[in-house]
């Protein structure tokens, strides 16, 4: 589905009520799986999230997460402790080209079965699932710390728990932070010093709760992008938002202040608000939260700044390359780009070419990313159906405060 955006204005005053971060709920998802003692709340109702649902309760041996590296990460981990069963763990042709070696690895390293169908080092990947004894690995974490969180995920669960090294650089640390915050609320011992991670085994049945998935930040950081991009004054209230979130994307009320964009919380609901303010090029290291680097590229853009934006490693092994899918379509538009491997410069302009089609490369984040511009000139979303990988009532929210969308 192509949908054409034309140049659109808010409402002064909105609010929009967004689901929750599929990050925790996958977490947490697998979690219940383990311990099935306690509640769940606010989970995403995200494809990636319902995709994990469907992948714990299945009987199959045969178990496709299409797009979803949380949940192709995490199920790797989980499958690999699952005495007696035997899978095959499959996704997108995408995903088939997203490694998996390092945590492959690491898990057989601490004695899972786990071997490749296709291409070594990548999905689908067979396991047969088997109590592990051994309890100290290290693996490299500079690649993506889903690796990291899926082996602390089952930690509790293996025979003598899991001491982790984590070797070179760290990358998306508040992710880690962010597993083992949830280990911790349902009651798993873990602690994480310098380089080395440990996780406690535990037996028991832990205490009944209910847990509240905070609303998703990164699916936020359009919002903040739209404040940005309205007049002075326009108001976008979010909800349900924690001022204290497990979230690292949650840095956005920081980076905003640069584009004029204040946050202001009351309960659970967080306004942003457009002031009046001097730009200034942005330079920003997004090593701790590589999911916002698409909308943050697109603002400057957007307001004719120049951008800076280092720490992009990983965005090259997401949903697509993310850095030559930013590169070609910002060109489209008129902009110019100078990517690295690990970095995306931008220069300052001062056109933005109307009614270009905007390729999304089977990544959500490209389609909402490039959302906001439709509040400076008419634009077009190919494939737009994409952002269902994270927010599947993006548009609908989006016409609800005054986006002009037609298919
Ligand atoms: O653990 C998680 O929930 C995630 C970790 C990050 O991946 P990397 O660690 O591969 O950067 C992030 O990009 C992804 O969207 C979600
Ligand atoms: C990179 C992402 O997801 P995943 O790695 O879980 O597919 C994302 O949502 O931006």
């Amino acid at each position: 589905m192509h949908i054409t955006l034309q140049k659109s204005k808010i409402a002064k005053q909105s609010s929009i009520k967004i689901t929750g971060s599929k990050s925790e709920s996958n977490r947490l998802l697998l979690l219940q799986a383990l311990y099935p003692d306690f509640k769940l709340e606010n989970v995403s109702n995200s494809d990636d999230s319902n995709l994990m649902t469907n992948a714990l309760s299945s009987q199959s041996n045969l178990v496709d997460i299409h797009h979803a590296g949380t949940a192709m990460r995490f199920l790797t981990a989980y499958f690999s402790i699952q005495e007696g069963r035997q899978v095959v763990l499959t996704g997108s042709k995408r995903m088939k080209e997203r490694p998996i070696k390092i945590l492959a690895e690491a898990l057989q390293d601490l004695g899972a079965e786990i071997s490749y169908v296709e291409n070594e080092g990548f999905p689908p990947i067979k396991i047969k699932g088997k109590s592990l004894t051994k309890n100290k690995v290290s693996l490299k974490a500079n690649v993506s710390s889903q690796y990291i969180s899926a082996l602390l995920l089952v930690a509790s669960k293996l025979e003598n728990g899991l001491e982790l090294t984590l070797e070179g650089e760290i990358t998306s640390i508040p992710y880690i932070n962010m597993t083992l915050s949830l280990l911790d609320e349902i009651g798993v011992e873990s602690s994480f010093i310098k380089n080395v991670i440990t996780v406690k085994p535990n037996t028991k049945s832990l205490k009944p709760k209910t847990l509240t998935v905070e609303s998703d930040w990164s699916s936020a950081s359009y919002y903040f992008s739209i404040v940005a991009l309205s007049e002075v004054g326009t108001e976008v209230t979010i909800s349900s938002y924690k001022e204290s979130s497990l979230q690292g994307d949650s840095v956005l009320v920081n980076i905003y202040k640069h584009f004029g964009v204040t946050s202001n919380f009351k309960g659970n609901s967080l306004t942003l608000k457009k002031e009046a303010i001097d730009l200034e090029p942005l330079i920003l290291n997004l090593k701790n939260a590589p999911d916002i680097a698409q909308t943050i590229a697109v603002t400057c853009f957007a307001l004719g700044m120049s951008c800076n934006l280092t720490g992009l490693h990983t965005l090259k092994i997401k949903e697509t390359d993310r850095l030559v899918a930013l590169k070609k379509e910002i060109e489209k538009l008129g902009g110019k780009v100078e990517i690295t491997n690990e970095s995306l410069k931008l220069e300052p302009s001062k056109n933005i070419k109307e009614f270009v089609s905007i390729e999304t490369y089977n990544d959500h984040r490209m389609a909402m990313a490039f959302a906001p511009l439709a509040l400076k000139t008419s634009i077009l979303i190919e494939d737009a159906e994409v952002v269902s990988k994270s927010y599947p009532t993006f548009w609908d929210d989006l016409k609800s405060i005054g986006f002009k969308i037609t298919k």
